[in-house]
């Protein structure tokens, strides 16, 4: 997609495990685990532009400069239900990450989201913040999500960590808030009647939790 904001993530082994994450035979246990290893290297792409600062280690040899994360500390707030299936991969990369939750359910008829729990971290406002939840449809959760985020206070990018958008969908984040970038895996044609991605992957927290 050609916008500096929106990256999609084509590398080989990502595109591999997305096509067995669509598929409709693969189990809500092998669903699982793609989601945890997609979040794994999309988190990769999205702390690429992550400041480095110079500090002074010591060798078994000798003292020697060398480089560590500085800025902002990092927070991931999951979208629930579907967003925590991507939250051990990210921990995994990130280990000292907060996690700030954020329970949100899309409205059958009206697709509109609506928020049922949040927890953020105390210290939200002074993180750097990336928010994950495998599906970008309408983009209504997603929005609702970043404008919940900076009423909390939270400052600069916000990063959005998707595994299939629709253009819709990105669109309608991008929107929303001008300072949002877009990280997903895939960007699908479109949306149906319900407003499911097509040709998407269902409903990701039913697959992940094996609740349909
Ligand atoms: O872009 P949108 O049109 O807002 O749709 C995307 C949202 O829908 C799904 O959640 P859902 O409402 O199914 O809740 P769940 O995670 O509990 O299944 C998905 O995980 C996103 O949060
Ligand atoms: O395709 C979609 C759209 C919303 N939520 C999902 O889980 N899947
Ligand atoms: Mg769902």
């Amino acid at each position: 997609m050609d916008n500096e904001r929106v990256v999609v993530i084509d590398h080989p082994m990502v595109q591999h495990k997305l096509s067995i994450l669509r598929d409709r035979d693969t189990s809500s246990k092998q669903f699982r685990e793609l989601v945890r290893e997609l979040a794994l290297f999309e988190g990769y792409e999205a702390t690429r532009d992550l400041p480095l600062e110079t500090v002074t280690i010591s060798t078994p040899i000798c003292d020697a400069e060398a480089r560590q994360i500085g800025g902002k500390k990092l927070a991931v707030v999951p979208i629930l239900r579907a967003g925590l299936g991507m939250v051990d991969g990210v921990l995994e990369l990130i280990p000292a990450a907060r996690v700030g939750h954020l329970g949100m359910f899309r409205d059958e008829e009206t697709h509109e989201p609506h928020v049922y729990y949040d927890k953020l971290p105390a210290d939200i406002a002074g993180r750097q913040v990336l928010v994950v939840d495998p599906m970008l449809a309408t983009g209504g959760s997603a929005a609702a999500a970043v404008g919940y985020l900076r009423e909390a206070g939270v400052k600069g990018t916000i990063k959005l960590m998707v595994l299939v958008a629709a253009p819709e969908g990105i669109e309608a984040v991008l929107a929303a808030d001008p300072d949002v970038r877009v990280y997903t895996c895939a960007v699908d044609e479109g949306l149906n009647e319900n407003a499911y991605i097509v040709p998407g992957l269902g409903d990701a927290g039913d697959r992940i939790f094996g609740t349909k």
